[in-house]
């Protein structure tokens, strides 16, 4: 039985293929590309990592204990203008990839999770009262 605490209906394979077309789409994307080639050389741990990531956040499975928080505010080349972009990506292969409903769900938890890793990038970027580190 679907484990009553998980959000919605998905199998760990549906997961991995996410992942997988997310990625291939972020390589070759113009803006996201060159900021992942930054950092990420060996992308199956990447893609690893990251479907670890969500069946944690989605299906509460152990197996991730990073903090993406961290990862994204020490990034450097990660600006708060590049959330929307990354989202809209995801919702595309969400909706390609998936039924509705399971699309409906992951993009939810997603753009929830998104909102709050860009709040952290924009509070390392600006002083206290939103005054922008100009540099
Ligand atoms: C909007 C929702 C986003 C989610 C849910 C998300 C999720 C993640 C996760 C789970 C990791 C692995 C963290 C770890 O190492 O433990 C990661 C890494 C990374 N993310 Fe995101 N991310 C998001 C947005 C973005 C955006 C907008 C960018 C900018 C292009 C970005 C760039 C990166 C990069 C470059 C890494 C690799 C960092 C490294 O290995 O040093 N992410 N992300």
């Amino acid at each position: 039985m679907a484990d009553p605490l998980a959000r919605f209906e998905i199998t760990e394979a549906e997961i991995d293929r996410v992942v997988a077309r997310f990625y291939e789409r972020v390589r070759e994307h113009s803006m996201l590309g060159p900021v992942f080639a930054v950092h990420v050389t060996d992308w199956p741990t990447h893609e690893d990592k990251v479907a670890r990531f969500w069946k944690n956040a989605i299906l509460r499975k152990p197996g991730y204990d990073g903090s993406p928080m961290q990862v994204h505010r020490a990034a450097g080349n990660v600006r708060p203008g590049m959330f929307s972009t990354w989202l809209a990506e995801f919702d595309k292969v969400l909706s390609a990839e998936l039924s509705p409903e399971q699309a409906a769900g992951w993009s939810a938890l997603a753009h929830r999770i998104g909102m709050s890793l860009r709040q952290g990038v924009v509070e390392r970027e600006t002083f206290a009262g939103g005054i922008p580190k100009l540099k």
